[in-house]
Order: structure tokens, then C-alpha cells, then sequence
């Protein structure tokens, strides 16, 4: 038994949130997909909920407009803000970097009691090599409390650029597949705050990605959801026998340190 952290992403209502708390998951992710549709109430409901119970909410916004996201921290008021945008490629570091690190201060600023999670990309495994993430992590560490590693997709020579290679564009995650534990146990070992690993981990691969990685904590959102006909994933549906698999192998594995 470790006190590694366990988060799940995404979880859209009380009814789902409930029962991730009864498997003893510690942080409820929940998603906000529209800058214009941002405001839902049974996703308020949701994070309202897990404030009662010894879990913690974390809310995604997929957009950065500086008032529009003050306006959804304003409302849903979650322990935390977890900001996911892909900031490089193949190319090196995003122009949009320094808005952002601008937009985490001033989150800092006005929402003193709520923490800022920052998504760090790494590229598959075998390419860590071709993103500079340790580099982005220096960059975003003073405006962050706790950095998450996400998998990003790097581009075929023929393709578009990585940016649209996303599942959702411009942002790193939900790809379902594992990234450079090279980059992230370096990420881990030079980083002044809590990491959480994330890509790709399922009930059947954590164990593993902790012992490789000694990460503060560990976070699914693709193969812990439930499946289509297909077996594909089916988004903002979760599999609460994998969920209940996942947290059973992330606290028996006796790797992780303890994170807050
Ligand atoms: O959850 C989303 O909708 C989302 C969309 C775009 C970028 C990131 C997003 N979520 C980030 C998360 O923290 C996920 O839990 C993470 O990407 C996990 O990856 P995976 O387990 O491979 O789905």
C-alpha cells in the first residue's frame, strides 16, 4: 500500500462522481468542452459534491480566453484548474506559451485558493527526444502546483501539423496511449512539484508506469472508460469495474511517494 494519488478523468456527473469516491479515487476530473457552453449545472452539481467528501474536483477548461476561464473558476470554484494545451511540437515551443504562463499568474492572482495543474507533453515512447518538455516544465513551474505528463501525437512527415494530430486540437490528452517514461521519470526527478503520470494507463500497465516512473500520482481517462460494441472508448462513460482495478493496482504496487 503506497499513498500514491489516484485521478480519473472525465466525470460530467454526481452520479458517476459518487461512485468513483465509494472506490476511493482521490481527485475527480471534470471537463468543460465550449467556451461558449461552459455553463452546466449538474457539472457544477458534480464538483459541489465531491467538495463534501474526502475527494478533490479538478476542472478542465478547454479554452483560454483569461475572462472566459475566470468566469467558469468563478462558478464551478474547483480545488483545482487543469490546463492542457499541446504548448510544442516536432518544431519546438508554441508562440502561445507566454499568454498562458501570463494566464496561470493571473489565475494565481484571483483565485489564490485554487491550484493550477499544468500538462506537460511528452511524445510516444522511443521519441521523448523530439519535444523539449523538460524545458516547458521550467517554463510553466513558478505559475503551477502540480504538472500531469500527457501524451502527445507527433505528426507523420506527410501529415498536418501535430496541433490537429490531438484527439481534441491544440490540446494534449485522451489519446489512450502511453508516453516516454524516460522523459517522465526525468521530469519527476527535476521537478520541484508534484508530477502525475498520465497516457495511455489502464489497470493492466500502472503498477508498471509507477515503478518506472515514481511518480506522485497516476491519472486515466481512456482505458478506464467503458466500451462501445467496437470496443472502442466511449467518451464521459467510465467502466467502474476498470476504475475499481486501477486504484487496486496503483495503492498495491509499493512504488509512489506522497503528493497533497
Ligand atoms: O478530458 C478531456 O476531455 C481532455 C481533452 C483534451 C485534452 C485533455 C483532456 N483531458 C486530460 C486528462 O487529464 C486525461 O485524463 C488524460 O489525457 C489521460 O490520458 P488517457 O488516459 O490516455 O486518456
Amino acid at each position: 500500500m503506497n499513498g500514491i494519488l489516484v485521478q480519473i478523468y472525465e466525470i460530467q456527473t454526481r452520479a458517476e462522481a459518487e461512485r468513483l469516491v465509494a472506490l476511493g479515487v482521490d481527485r475527480i476530473g471534470s471537463v468543460l468542452t465550449s467556451e461558449t457552453d461552459w455553463k452546466h449545472p449538474a457539472i457544477r452539481e458534480t464538483l459541489d459534491y465531491v467538495a463534501r467528501t474526502p475527494a478533490r474536483s479538478s476542472l478542465i477548461p478547454l479554452f483560454n480566453t483569461p475572462d472566459a476561464v475566470f468566469r467558469a473558476l468563478a462558478y464551478y470554484r474547483p480545488y483545482m484548474v487543469h490546463f492542457c494545451e499541446t504548448l510544442a511540437d516536432e518544431n519546438g515551443i508554441s508562440g502561445i506559451c507566454g499568454d498562458l504562463i501570463k494566464l496561470q499568474k493571473s489565475v494565481k492572482g484571483k483565485f489564490p485558493d485554487i491550484r493550477i495543474m499544468r500538462s506537460i507533453p511528452i511524445a510516444r515512447p522511443g521519441k521523448g527526444n523530439r519535444v523539449p518538455s523538460l524545458e516547458l516544465a521550467r517554463m510553466f513551474e513558478p505559475v503551477s502546483d502540480f504538472f500531469l505528463t500527457d501524451t502527445l501525437i507527433l505528426a507523420e512527415s506527410d501529415k498536418p501539423s501535430s496541433e490537429q494530430q490531438q484527439p481534441v486540437s491544440g490540446f494534449v490528452g485522451i489519446t489512450g496511449k502511453t508516453c516516454d517514461w524516460d522523459v517522465a521519470a526525468a521530469l519527476v526527478r527535476t521537478s520541484r512539484i508534484p508530477v502525475i503520470l498520465a497516457g495511455g494507463l489502464g489497470p493492466e500497465n500502472v503498477a508498471d508506469g509507477i515503478a518506472r516512473t515514481a511518480p506522485a500520482g497516476v491519472d486515466s481517462c481512456t482505458e478506464t472508460n467503458a466500451v462501445d460494441g467496437n470496443g472502442r472508448p466511449i467518451r464521459f462513460r467510465k467502466d467502474m469495474e476498470k476504475v475499481r482495478r486501477f486504484v487496486a493496482a496503483a495503492r498495491n504496487c509499493g512504488g509512489g511517494v506522497q503528493g497533497n
